[in-house]
């Protein structure tokens, strides 16, 4: 905690000298505060936590505990829908010497569906999340939760939903959906939509292995279909995105030497006002070289004037 703002740093680095920060910022009167090993601020609309898994023998058990104290603290403020979830696992592709799941990740996806089945979460429930490796030998955890009730969970036309991957790629499907919207409190028809990390992933296989250039334009086109009028209005949202809508964009990046040719790439798709970051990082899939994950800012007027 740093002047009352939860700090965490992560095992995440840049792809330049410059290290990468990234703030979530309101205009409101922010209160924060501690809960059982969690650090937290809110803001009246969000809710933001964050806490630190250690990878101990017991690691599911220590990921299922994380969940449920996150959890216990949401419904003590009064914060009940999980929008948004970054996970930060070290090691994520790394094999574990336990029974059940081979990789890291696969233990975690099985903790976590453990922990949203017992809350009696279901697909209509599931927040947008990253899961992406870290490079250490903890898992970080940090999400953003909501008092808004007009959340809507938004699924990609070109993926199979995360949910419903089969079990070649782990014993407990990933629960999070492709991204979550979050009406604003007016009523009105604006609102936050957060974009899941992205993959070069169609149907629920990996394509274009061995190649990044290949791997992040199908990445960015999986992200167009995302917010696309079709998709968003399938969903029950009135809007239209292109890739030049994003903000707060994160690119990960598996091979440093990589780098610099995924930049150009997303230079030319994304707008040229968007924030992007670049940060290093394994993917979930030993075969993934990149992920992108993005935000965007929906505002509609309510009543169309006509002059
Ligand atoms: C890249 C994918 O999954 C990654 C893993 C996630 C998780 O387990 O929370 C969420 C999004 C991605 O960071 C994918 O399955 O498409």
């Amino acid at each position: 905690m740093r002047n009352g703002f939860p700090e965490l740093s992560i095992a995440v680095p840049g792809t330049t000298a410059t290290r990468p920060v990234e703030v979530w910022r309101t205009s409101r009167r922010v209160e924060s505060g501690f809960h059982d090993g969690l650090a937290y601020a809110y803001d009246g609309r969000y809710l933001f936590c964050s806490g630190r898994i250690r990878h101990t023998a017991d690691y599911a058990a220590a990921t299922r505990d994380a969940y449920v104290r996150a959890f216990e603290l949401l419904d003590r403020l009064g914060y009940p829908e999980v929008a948004r979830v970054w996970n930060i696992v070290g090691g994520i592709t790394g094999q574990v010497a336990t029974e059940g799941p081979a990789d890291r990740y696969g233990e975690f996806c099985q903790a976590r569906a453990q922990v949203f089945r017992q809350r009696g979460l279901t697909v209509k429930d599931i927040p947008a999340a990253t899961g992406i490796g870290g490079h250490d030998d903890h898992t970080t955890v940090y999400f953003l939760a909501t008092r808004s009730r007009g959340v809507i969970r938004i699924e990609n036309p070109l993926q199979v939903p995360a949910y419903e991957y089969p079990e070649r790629y782990g014993p407990e499907a990933p629960c999070f959906a492709r991204a979550t919207y979050v009406a604003a409190e007016t009523g009105g028809r604006s609102g936050d939509l957060f974009i899941s990390g992205t993959a070069s992933i169609l149907g629920h296989l990996t394509v274009h292995e061995g190649d990044v250039e290949r791997q992040t334009r199908t990445t960015l086109e999986n992200i167009a279909a995302l917010v696309s009028g079709k998709n968003l209005r399938s969903h029950g949202i009135d809007a239209e995105l292109t890739l030049r809508d994003l903000d707060c964009v994160k690119v990960y990046v598996k091979r440093p030497h990589e780098a610099e040719i995924v930049r150009q790439i997303c230079t030319a798709s994304l707008g040229s006002k968007s924030e992007v970051g670049y940060v290093i990082a394994d993917i979930c899939r030993d075969d993934l070289l990149v992920e992108i994950e993005g935000f965007a800012s929906i505002s509609r007027p309510d009543v169309e004037t006509v002059n």
